[in-house]
């Protein structure tokens, strides 16, 4: 039954839906931590396209696919266009992508460019490419929007909380990566709806971790203010989440101060830090964005504002496939070697 990943769920699915376009995504692998007694990964590279959009993108499509919908856009930082390329594809739908010129990590732009999806590129920042799908959309009805202001994305998404808790039930503290803010709401959106349900009494503290360089709204929390302070231009490593300007940032610190949780951001050093740690202590690969969890981990953790002893999960949310460039940031050790002697060079290096 488990198997059945996001539509085992379909009944806390809002939305009625005449076709469903499902590449079996979700029921991902709830890794335990070899090195911290009670933390976990929820690895979402597992999924189909290799992130957590997948969840989302199998409703929004089903949704543009019952309401007969023929063309979709979105604008990404990558994962979003290879997934909503490959779901249009796979419904026959014909997919626009609109990316930040030169900043999406060449795995998921090789992804968009085999799913076959038409790539618009824009000078500038996610963000540009954001505001000119806004635009598209309310002058080109026949367009479905899929970015994660649409609530469909979301309600796949939230499927990730009920994993978790059939999984080890309500954790104490949820670590998410924060870029366009969706998925944290999401996933607080899931254990709320377990709650009001009367599964669940209690709901975890929602985390969120941005980059430095794109953190407004990790900045709104570290100042104590109730509006996030957008960036202009976002920089980081993690290109994934290098977002000025989130569009569901209110839902995100609704979620996030409901929860009683709380924001931060890390620097790239600690993301590329935790991303190799991940790796070689975890034996997992995640792309940067996703690293940026296990990075917040470890820093609240040596600050003493995270206890160990809490059970706490790390939504790593893509595949390190993703940005093999990152990955080569990566030092390792490499030796050319005449085939004859690599017996000697093994016991040079024992
Ligand atoms: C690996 C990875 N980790 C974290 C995030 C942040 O999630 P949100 O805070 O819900 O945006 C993204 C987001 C990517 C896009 O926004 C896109 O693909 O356009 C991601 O790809």
């Amino acid at each position: 039954l488990r198997g059945k990943g996001v539509w085992r769920y379909k009944d806390l699915i809002a939305g009625e839906y005449k076709r469903i376009v499902t590449l079996n995504e979700g029921n991902t692998p709830l890794i335990k931590s070899s090195n911290y007694e009670n933390a976990y990964f929820k690895f979402e590279g597992a999924n189909p396209t290799g992130s957590f959009k997948d969840r989302g993108m199998t409703v929004a499509i089903s949704s543009a696919v019952s309401l007969g919908y023929k063309v979709v856009v979105a604008a990404s930082t990558g994962n979003t266009a290879a997934s909503a390329a490959a779901y249009a594809s796979r419904a026959g739908l014909k997919s626009y992508i609109v990316l930040p010129k030169g900043k999406v990590a060449i795995g998921k732009l090789a992804q968009s460019i085999l799913y076959g999806a038409t790539i618009l590129e824009v000078d500038g920042s996610f963000d540009i490419a954001m505001s000119s799908v806004m635009k598209l959309y309310k002058e080109l009805k026949i367009v479905y929007p899929l970015n994660s202001f649409n609530p469909w994305r979301l309600e796949g998404q939230k499927t990730i909380a009920f994993e978790i808790y059939e999984d080890i039930g309500v954790p104490d503290n949820v670590i998410v990566p924060v870029g366009n803010a969706g998925n944290i709401y999401a996933i607080w959106k899931g254990f709320t709806e377990l709650k009001s349900a009367g599964i669940i009494d209690r709901t975890p503290r929602m985390i969120g971790v941005q980059a430095e360089g794109a953190s407004p709204i990790a900045r709104a929390f570290e100042k104590g203010l109730d509006k996030p302070e957008f960036v202009d231009t976002p920089e980081t490593v993690a290109t994934a989440i290098r977002i000025g300007k989130p569009v569901n940032w209110k839902k995100a610190i609704k979620a996030i101060k409901n929860s009683r949780g709380f924001a931060i951001s890390v620097s790239d050093n600690e993301i590329l830090d935790a991303q190799r740690q991940l790796a070689r202590r975890e034996g997992i690969g995640a792309e940067p964005a996703s690293a940026a969890a296990y990075a917040g981990f470890l820093k609240l953790v040596n600050e003493k504002r995270l206890d160990t002893n809490e059970k706490t999960v790390m939504i790593l949310t893509g595949h390190a496939l993703k940005d093999p460039e990152a990955m080569a940031k990566s030092e390792a050790k490499r030796i050319l070697v005449n085939p004859e002697h690599i017996d000697k060079v093994v016991l040079g290096e024992l």
